[in-house]
């Protein structure tokens, strides 16, 4: 039998030129290449994938493994073997009662009590029962974190805009002191409550975030703050140094990576926004796709399908990147959610053996929120010279009744897209535009040119019935488990994160030399950067 790689690469050799749209012509490809889960629906059938090479695509996620990683993952092994850890971000959404065992212990106690305290704690926030130092309710709530620690809630802040009914949040990221001042400029300290969110406690960027909000704190409540700071770490003992109160401190383990934390404390400030119940909704919608990647066959699995077209277009076709093109303002911070996710996870060059890659693996992933994105890139996505493989992602409803018009425009825009880029437009009908435009001759034909679609360019797009807190869920863990899959094709660890180190080394080591030290042992364009950099 001939290795499944070279069947997809031979597939692809002999279809490159096919019309993905002739695909539709035999038999029912849309009951193979579309495939629901609960209240997703995913299309991939506008993808110049075949019968034949879908069949290969799953014999690869078999052959490699797929079965057992995925159990291994979900029984909590340490599937993490550079840092010798277990990935069980999918025990913080899970409401089964089975003991789930790492190092022997039953994690699942641990996970409820927290969750329980965090519920206690929001609940109180929102009714006005834990208060600022003046008694009065905390209106406004800052998270200080970066990366993991700030890329999910406040993503998920945006998305749940119409559940907001409690204090209203902002975040404090980038160490650049613009963002604090620019963030609580117009926030009063008397009635804001301020959460340092860090897995490690250490990251240099929250930590000087956070000593500048203490100050702001300080400015208008004198030294004792403490009632208005809650912290979300695994590094218990660091919070307590910061002057945290044990009570208002929710910890998690290490065997929940910083990019899969919003499920878990990190979410605190959702909690905040939005209540504990809309939150347990959120994780419900996230169990419900685990249970659906850990159930559903292979061919029917959204992660899987949505995996393999990935591996499809990277590997056998070559593209470089993907872009995630949400018609839902409301996920306008997605794509950098899943440039986290997705990069941090898969941008690896060496496989859990230490060797290097065989294949390519993660693309650059990038995005922004259709129909804003139509009128700046969408150019390039048509008519550029290189292909790039689209994920839209569209609701059947919005949450503004009255608006209906407006949610009509934007459903038709976004399958307008996926169809143009299928099927293009022919050399032929823009002759027939140019002609009815008034063009003659050599003229109708330059015209014609560049009113010419080549088309033929993948897309899959993703349906749900609302952005509900469930249906969040559900996307975000689709897309993890996307991840997860891709990266036990490739054979990589997807849960480390090394290529970040050698930045953070080399920033401290610059820091004095920043701050007046003689440049030493840099490179001439490093040290003639530094002079003219320093005030
Ligand atoms: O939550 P912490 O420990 O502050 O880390 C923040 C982020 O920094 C990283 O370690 C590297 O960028 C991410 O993986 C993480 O989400």
């Amino acid at each position: 039998m001939k290795p499944i790689w070279q069947t997809l690469e031979q597939n692809y050799a002999e279809n490159k030129a096919r019309s993905i749209a002739s695909l539709f012509d035999k038999g029912d490809r849309l009951a193979r290449f579309s495939a629901t889960a609960d209240e997703l629906y995913l299309d991939v059938a506008k993808t110049n994938i075949d019968d034949d090479a879908l069949d290969a695509l799953l014999a690869l996620a078999e052959a490699a493994g797929l079965a057992e990683r995925r159990a291994a993952m979900f029984a909590g092994e340490k599937i993490n073997t550079t840092e010798g850890r277990a990935v069980l971000h999918t025990a913080l959404r899970s409401s089964e009662a089975a003991p789930l065992l790492v190092d022997g212990r039953d994690v699942r106690p641990a996970i409820a009590e927290t969750l329980a305290r965090m519920e206690i704690f929001a609940e109180g926030v929102r009714s006005g029962k834990i208060a600022s130092q003046s008694g009065a309710p905390f209106t406004d709530v800052v998270n200080i974190g970066i990366g993991g620690s700030d890329l999910g809630p406040a993503m998920a802040r945006l998305a749940f805009a119409p559940y907001q009914d409690g204090p209203r949040t902002h975040f404090i990221s980038n160490v650049d002191g613009a963002h604090a001042r620019d963030t609580l400029r117009g926030i009063d300290p008397a009635t804001t409550l301020v959460i340092v969110a860090s897995k490690t406690f250490t990251t240099i960027e929250t930590m000087t975030n956070a000593e500048t909000v203490f100050g702001w704190l300080r400015g208008a409540l004198g030294e004792k703050i403490g009632t208005h700071l809650a912290a979300v770490s695994t590094a218990q003992e660091l919070t307590s140094k910061m002057g945290i109160d044990r009570a208002r401190v929710f910890g998690f383990a290490d065997w929940v990576g910083g990019r899969y934390s919003l499920w878990g404390p990190v979410g605190l400030p959702i909690m905040l926004a939005i209540g504990a119940e809309r939150f347990r909704e959120f994780l419900d919608g996230a169990a419900a796709l685990d249970a659906h990647f850990q159930n559903a066959p292979l061919a029917q699995n959204l992660p899987v399908l949505l995996a393999l077209t990935g591996i499809w277009h990277r590997n056998i076709c070559g593209y470089d990147t993907r872009a995630v093109l949400p018609y839902d303002q409301r996920l306008a911070r997605l794509p950098a959610y899943l440039q986290q996710l997705d990069m941090e996870s898969n941008g690896k060059r060496v496989q859990m053996d230490g060797t290097a890659v065989e294949r390519d693996t993660g693309p650059v992933v990038w995005g922004e929120p259709g129909t804003n994105g139509q009128h700046a890139f969408y150019q390039f996505l048509h008519q550029g010279t290189d292909v790039i493989p689209v994920e839209f992602l569209i609701a059947a409803e919005a949450h503004e009744p009255e608006l209906a018009h407006h949610h009509d425009l934007l459903k038709a825009n976004c399958l307008a897209q996926s169809e143009a880029l299928m099927l293009g437009r022919s050399f032929e009908e823009a002759k027939q535009i140019a002609s009815r435009l008034g063009f003659e001759g050599t003229e109708r034909e330059r015209q014609a040119a560049h009113r010419t679609f080549p088309g033929n360019r993948p897309s899959v797009t993703l349906a749900y019935p609302k952005l509900t807190p469930f249906v969040l869920g559900q996307l975000i863990a689709l897309y993890e488990h996307r991840v997860f899959v891709e990266g036990v094709v490739w054979k990589i660890n997807s849960f480390d994160q090394w290529g970040v180190e050698l930045g953070k080394e080399l920033a401290n080591a610059l820091l004095p030399m920043v701050q007046g030290d003689e440049a030493k042992d840099k490179d001439p364009s490093t040290t003639a950067l530094l002079e003219r950099l320093r005030e």
